[in-house]
């Protein structure tokens, strides 16, 4: 059929073909990440009127295992569907069956990952910890319910929003365990990253995985919350387990003799007996509770973890949410998985990857298992034109340039960072702060408490950076400064003459000068609030966005004629 007839073509025949125009469905805007396998891109839905990440995954039949290793990624997010775990919308459909090598896949749209969440707030509070580490064990149970060990999670792998929301990607390494079949541990492509590596796979202590792997590894996630470090950033497998070990204690002598591999048996039992640093005196500031099930989680032998679900059940979490109720997965079907146990061609990856794309194209679904689709034809499926923005893009992203901006908005709208404090300009600075705000036509007893009456803030002075969502605590031009106060409210202030495009409005609306007042208030308990999916789930802690306050601001500013 030839596309220029379509105008003749009854309804649903031209909706089946819009199907291969999809490309131009999405609107890119900017770089918001690089993975090792492509990198991901903001858009724009113009169909649901939403934002999401695109990421193209480049010559993916180039080795047979980086392709294995995409289609079990995208497999799992499609049968594993729970709030804290990244959504795939959907996936472009390439415009040739038999020849495509790259993969557009749709996601929905996170601010940031918790690495970057971590870098930029060192004013996290006990609220923030331990709604991040329920979010973390209810996407674990799921997934663990469902049969499957993630095995790579660490900071880098949780996307997370300014709401505090977290959701657990990159499935990759993921295993799924079937019960007919050891999980047996091929070391060779044991890859995860190794700071967050249980010490089980720092040597073959044992030959199965369990789930207490992933269990570990959220061990350490939390405890680098606490302290805004990693907790054990061993620079090759045995200098991780002498971290581990002067954490932990040596291991006890039952717990040396379980190891199955001799060479770590010897070395463990070689190793100077240490004892054990109480969790208290690590992490002095934290709650006893979080300590307690901290401790259980980073036991040194997998059996004496908890599960997931365990973990939920620990008092730390009294009163968050019901907790038995936190759902559940099937257990993903052995046959969904079946390339995994066998030796497989690129042609039959190529054809099983189809296969999952069309999962995202029901109708093309329908003729292909009807066996009537026509596999030699080229869709005019805009996949081309896709292709070179991202090219662009990606160009611009290495060269720096600022079409594609690789900031983001994460370190904005959470916490912001504490840059070192200039202490002898912090006075300076508040007094200016003060008077700009009476300028702006703030009234003395709207201002922040610690400009109030020309009051000297006692905390500190952070710079502000702005990046191209406006003000931001990631590096960038430096436009103005904030104190913070109390941690829980940041006042900035800047000149509307040297923000870029994206503050156009607000210099022409607002004048010369405008501000922004960022900050977040504690965080609440929601027990009834229900997820986009129907979860039971939890309200976090809520943080509030500066750009919905400048805007907000501005917006009042003008219709009170009281700014420029
Ligand atoms: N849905 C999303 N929303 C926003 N940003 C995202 C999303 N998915 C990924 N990113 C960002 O893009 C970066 C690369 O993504 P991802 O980790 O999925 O790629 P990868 O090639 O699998 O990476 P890796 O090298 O870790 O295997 C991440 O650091 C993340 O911050």
């Amino acid at each position: 059929m030839c596309l220029w007839n379509l105008i003749e073509q009854p309804a649903a025949e031209i909706e089946f073909f819009t199907e291969y125009g999809e490309g131009s469905r999405y609107r890119i805007e900017e770089v918001v990440g690089k993975g090792s396998y492509g990198i991901v891109c903001s858009a724009y839905d113009t169909q649901t009127s939403e934002k999401v990440a695109i990421k193209r995954i480049n010559d993916i039949f180039e080795h047979v295992s980086d392709a294995t290793r995409i289609l079990r990624e995208i497999k799992l997010l499609r049968l594993l569907s729970h709030p804290d775990i990244v959504e795939i919308k959907h996936i472009l459909l390439p415009p040739s069956r038999r020849e495509f090598k790259d993969i557009y896949v749709v996601f929905e749209l996170m601010e940031s990952d918790l690495h970057q969440v971590i870098k930029a707030n060192d004013d996290l509070t006990p609220e923030h910890y331990q709604f991040f580490l329920y979010q973390l064990l209810r996407g674990l149970k799921y997934i663990h319910t469902a049969n499957v060990f993630h095995r790579d999670l660490k900071p880098k792998n949780i996307l997370a929003n300014s709401d505090c929301k977290l959701k657990i990607c990159d499935f990759g390494l993921a295993r799924v365990a079937f019960d007919d079949t050891p999980t047996a541990i091929f070391w060779t492509d044991y890859v995860a990253t190794r700071w967050y590596r249980a010490p089980e796979l720092c040597g073959s202590f044992s030959s199965k995985y369990t789930p207490a792997i992933d269990i570990w590894s959220i061990g350490c996630i939390f405890a680098e919350l606490l302290t805004g470090k990693p907790l054990f950033p061993g620079k090759n497998v045995v200098h991780q387990l002498d971290l581990i070990t002067d954490l932990l204690g040596t291991p006890s002598a039952d717990a040396i003799a379980r190891v199955r591999n001799e060479k770590a048996r010897r070395y463990l039992s070689s190793m100077r007996k240490k004892k054990p640093i109480p969790l208290s005196q690590k992490f002095p500031n934290a709650d006893p509770l979080a300590l307690h099930l901290l401790e259980r989680m980073l036991a040194f032998e997998p059996k004496d973890r908890p599960s997931a679900e365990e973990a939920l059940a620990h008092p730390y979490f009294r009163g968050l949410a019901k907790v038995e109720r936190e759902p559940s997965a099937q257990p993903v079907t052995k046959m969904e998985f079946e390339f995994e146990r066998r030796r497989i061609t690129q042609e039959e990856i190529r054809e099983l990857i189809y296969r999952e794309i069309l999962e995202y194209h029901p109708k093309m679904l329908k003729e292909f298992l009807k066996g009537t689709e026509s596999t030699g034809f080229m869709y005019p499926s805009a996949v081309d034109q896709f292709k070179k923005q991202f090219s662009c893009l990606e160009e611009n992203y290495k060269n720096g340039t600022t079409v594609a901006r690789p900031e983001r908005q994460h370190a904005s709208s959470l916490p912001r960072p504490c840059v070192v404090a200039d202490p002898d300009n912090r006075t300076q600075v508040a007094a200016e702060i003060s008077e700009d705000l009476s300028k702006c036509g703030i009234k003395e007893t709207e201002k922040p408490q610690a400009y109030k009456n020309g009051a000297i803030p006692s905390t500190k002075t952070t710079q502000v950076y702005q990046n191209s969502h406006g003000i931001a605590a990631r590096p960038g031009k430096v436009v103005g400064s904030v104190i913070q106060h109390n941690n829980a409210q940041a006042v900035a202030l800047t000149d509307a003459g040297e923000v870029d495009d994206t503050r156009k409005n607000v210099k022409n609306t607002a004048g010369q000068l405008y501000y922004a007042r960022s900050g977040y208030s504690y965080p609440r308990r929601n027990s009834s609030c229900k997820s986009e999916r129907g979860n039971e789930g939890l309200e976090g802690p809520s943080i509030v966005h500066p750009k919905h306050y400048i805007a907000r601001k501005v917006a009042t500013a003008a219709a009170e004629g009281s700014v420029g």
